[in-house]
């Protein structure tokens, strides 16, 4: 009897530790669905690793979400379980794309997108960061309410990580409680319109209010992100300009020089930013640039004057031109519009320059109807493209084109995105980050056709399907989770709200 008794106790350490073992095999992330690797600890080889100060071949370590160390060569293979490496042999690992300007339209738009399939379609292209503008949902994310409204409807359905922008209106512009309840709430920056934005409870504001929204916000050392595009004619001209089906029409409607007038009016306010200005702190930063003649050269004339400003370009000016938008293809329409061969031309010479900063997806999709693909009508159809899926492939096939690096995509993507959203642990594969980090191999072509996975809700209002392109994602990891790997996502939603503090 009191052997037996001995027996069972002499087994108690072996028990306790295939219990310890079992946890650290599969930790709480897998057993929850987080994550499709069973593993806490491992390691991420590669021929390809995109690191801030060159191409490695070696290996990223993640242990327990974060980037443990970053090594070159093979000696690391002697610290490690082989069940613990993923090798990728030459399939590029670089950060997680980080993409500023998502409209994913939750609460209340969600037959538009919402953030379960947003954040799916973010994780199988690479997307490991998004931050999701104030308007499109119901309601727009103007107060500290508001936003909360937001986080509660991320809550638990998100696949990757997203932070919030708040909306800067004329309601809120000029009372700084409002504003700074907004800020205190998490927002991580505003954003604010020049011109209507289509949405009712998002009107636009003028320089006034822009001016008493910077001076908030240098407070917070957080950014104002404008849609700068000020209306030049009244919207009776616009029916007389042509045959509505024609995208010559819709581009005559929205001339570069409303983005022109919109970023003279943004130089006084501009200058505010500077060291010793008003505003010393905050920062403004123009979304969705497509003008590359007069308005980028004020802007590049007021950085060169020490303001504190950046600009965003979108993969569609680069991918696409006015000339070759087929009549009544509506997928097409945004604001400001895309314009000609010449001028895409020239915003990939600024992007090359360093004079556009970064790229952001302005996905911004809308429920297929709105689209009125029967009449294909230009003027009357809702306006924004939809992409935020193929953005990689997207940059990377037009990109390759004009010679650019990965350590050039990296910058656009993660870097200079990572420091507009205040992200310090996020934007590089160095130790210590976040394990946000995006896995494809350049050399694998590929067409958008119906046997392609789509994640997005409305894959027919992408104006990329159908095109051929090259660069494919293989695996994306979001805080050391495996969430996307080759048309499979992780099950659980496990993405991190990002509040600013
Ligand atoms: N209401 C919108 O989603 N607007 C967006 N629409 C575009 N870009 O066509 C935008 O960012 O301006
Ligand atoms: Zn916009
Ligand atoms: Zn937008």
């Amino acid at each position: 009897m009191e052997s037996g008794k001995y027996r069972v106790l002499a087994l108690l350490p072996i028990l306790a530790s295939l219990i310890l073992l079992y946890f650290n095999i599969f930790p709480q992330d897998y057993r929850s669905g987080c994550s499709l690797l069973p593993h806490r600890h491992y390691w991420i080889a590669s021929k390809r690793i995109v690191t801030p100060n060159a191409i490695i071949s070696g290996a990223v370590e993640v242990k327990g979400g974060k980037i443990k160390s970053v090594v070159e060569g093979d000696e690391w293979r002697t610290n490690a379980w082989s069940h613990q490496i993923i090798d990728y042999g030459e399939a590029v690992v670089m950060p997680g794309l980080i993409d500023v300007h998502a409209h994913l339209d939750d609460p209340g738009k969600t037959e538009w997108e919402g953030f379960p399939s947003g954040t799916r379609a973010a994780a199988a292209g690479g997307i490991t960061t998004l931050i999701d503008m104030p308007l499109n949902s119901v309601p727009s994310t103007v107060s500290e309410e508001t936003l909360k409204l937001k986080t509660k409807a991320a809550q638990g359905r998100i696949f990757v990580d997203v932070g919030f922008w708040g909306g800067l209106v004329p309601e809120n512009a000029f009372n700084v409680t409002a504003l700074e309840r907004l800020l205190d709430a998490g927002a991580l920056g505003l954003k604010s319109f020049m011109c209507p934005s289509g949405i009712n409870d998002f009107p636009m504001t003028n320089s006034r209010h822009i001016k008493e929204g910077l001076s908030v916000l240098a407070k917070y050392k957080r950014p104002l992100l404008v849609h700068a595009e000020i209306q030049q004619k009244a919207e009776g001209d616009l029916e007389m300009v042509g045959n509505p089906r024609s995208y010559s029409t819709y581009l005559k409607t929205r001339p570069a020089s409303w983005e022109e007038a919109a970023i003279r009016e943004l130089l006084a306010v501009m200058k505010d930013t500077r060291a010793g200005g008003p505003a010393e702190g905050a920062h403004l930063h123009i979304v969705h640039l497509s003008d590359a003649r007069s308005s980028l050269e004020l802007i590049k004339e007021a950085k060169s004057s020490g303001d504190s400003i950046t600009v965003e370009t979108c993969p569609h000016y680069l991918a696409f031109s006015a000339e070759e938008i087929p009549d009544g293809d509506t997928r097409f329409k945004c604001a400001p519009p895309i314009r000609d061969a010449d001028n895409k031309e020239k915003l990939w010479e600024a992007l090359l320059d360093g004079d556009i900063d970064m790229l952001s997806s302005d996905h911004s999709p809308s429920a297929p109807e709105l689209k009125l693909f029967g009449e294909g009508d230009f003027l009357r159809a809702w306006g924004g493209i939809s992409s935020l899926q193929f953005v990689l492939p997207v940059t990377w096939s037009y990109g390759r084109q004009h010679g650019i690096s990965l350590n050039q995509l990296v910058s656009w993507w993660s870097e200079k995105p990572a420091k507009l959203a205040g992200q310090d642990l996020k934007g590089a594969i160095a130790s210590g980050n976040h394990a946000d980090i995006v896995v494809w191999e350049p050399e694998i072509e590929f067409e958008l056709n119906d046997n392609h996975p789509v994640y997005l809700k409305h894959p027919n209002i992408s104006a990329y399907m159908r095109s051929k392109l090259g660069g494919k994602v293989l695996s994306t990891f979001v805080r050391g989770n495996l969430v996307y790997q080759e048309g499979k996502h992780a099950p659980a939603a496990c993405g991190v709200q990002i509040l600013a503090r």
